[in-house]
């Protein structure tokens, strides 16, 4: 039985989720996969609680130690992170910490990535650790598996995505007469859109997500990735048999180039037929023909299932380095 103490930063609705489905389903997990998976502790931004079992209450937290010492002191496997994708430089530092102290660290905060992405990597690879990214690049959906490992040989030329859900749910309520605030609201009140959907709408987050994927994928340097992006806006016009989808794409003989375009796909089409906040991304591997994968649920709860994937295989397979 392999034993995987889990720290855990952050403790949001994603974070929620991980350490409910650790607790539930820890017994199940040693049965069928010999991992202990057991979150030992949960650290917010500026407090912290020791668990065994389910999390305490957060009148009980206390003031958050170094985590250099919590990890020693818990003697983590994994530090689990669940914290804002809001571009403050404390994941990066923490995630290197914890590489630095032998644990792998598993991701759904995508904004360190972009930043501390060749220094993680090498970290990762000295260590021996792997940083798994599987839930930054699309909740549930596992295309950043697909793209690190299960193509490779294929030689994809292209990779094409609708990789926020927000923006699928967003113009499909467009084209069914909504106004623009109110389809936000919308999407807003069913979980899909962040509090403040400016990078939802903007591009951005798909942009960041396909720019994981290039690195994953073509081993792209994702910091110096350029974006061009086209925001979603009111209603436009579409031609019979088609949907409006925010696609993002890159191209292997374009290194270094992501673009996010507002355009119409085929209904019967893998972009097209998605409905609400669906996701899917295309690889088009030449004369291997298009993959795509789609599906995995868009939501905290689809989050978290991808990080608890991700922590099982830290455990259980020997890689290191950005997966
Ligand atoms: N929601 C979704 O469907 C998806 C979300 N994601 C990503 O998952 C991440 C988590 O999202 P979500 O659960 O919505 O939560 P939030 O992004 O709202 O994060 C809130 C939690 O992070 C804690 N926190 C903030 N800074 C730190 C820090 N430096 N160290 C430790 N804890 C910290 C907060 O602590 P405190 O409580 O003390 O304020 C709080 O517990 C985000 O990066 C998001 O982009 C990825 C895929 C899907
Ligand atoms: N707001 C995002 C949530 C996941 O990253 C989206 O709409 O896809």
């Amino acid at each position: 039985m392999i034993d995987v103490p889990i720290v855990l930063a952050g403790f949001g609705p994603v974070g929620r989720e991980y350490a409910e489905l650790v607790h539930r389903n820890r017994a199940q997990w040693r049965d069928q996969h010999g991992v202990d998976l057991r979150v030992v502790a949960v650290r917010g931004r500026s407090t912290q609680t020791e668990v065994d079992g389910a999390v305490p209450p957060r009148e009980q937290w206390t003031d958050a130690e170094p985590l250099a010492e919590l990890l020693a002191r818990t003697g983590a496997r994994v530090l689990a992170q669940a914290v804002p994708s809001d571009g403050g430089d404390q994941p990066g530092l923490d995630a290197l910490q914890a590489l630095d102290q032998g644990a792998h660290v598993v991701t759904a905060t995508k904004s360190h990535l972009l930043t501390h992405w060749s220094r993680l990597d090498e970290a990762a690879r000295r260590a021996g650790r792997s940083v798994r990214i599987s839930g930054a690049t699309g909740a549930a959906m596992p295309a950043g598996d697909v793209a690190r490992s299960v193509l490779r040989g294929f030689d994809v030329d292209a990779v094409h995505g609708c990789l926020n859900g927000t923006a699928t749910f967003v113009l499909d309520q467009l084209a069914e007469g909504r106004t623009l605030d109110s389809a936000v609201a919308e999407a807003q009140r069913r979980g899909i859109a962040e509090a403040d959907p400016t990078a939802d709408l903007s591009g951005a987050d798909a942009a960041t997500k396909m720019r994981l994927i290039t690195g994953l994928l073509w081993g792209w340097d994702v910091a110096d990735v350029r974006v061009e992006a086209e925001p979603v806006e009111e209603r436009r016009a579409v031609e019979p048999g088609h949907r409006l989808r925010q696609v993002a794409s890159a191209h292997r003989d374009e290194p270094g180039l992501v673009r996010v375009a507002v355009r119409a796909e085929p209904v019967g089409s893998p972009l097209g037929a998605l409905v609400g906040p669906e996701k899917a991304v295309r690889y088009d591997c030449g004369d291997a023909g298009s993959v795509t994968v789609s599906g995995g649920r868009s939501s905290p709860r689809g989050a978290a299932r991808a990080m608890i994937k991700d922590t099982i295989g830290a455990a259980l397979e020997a890689t290191a380095g950005l997966r």
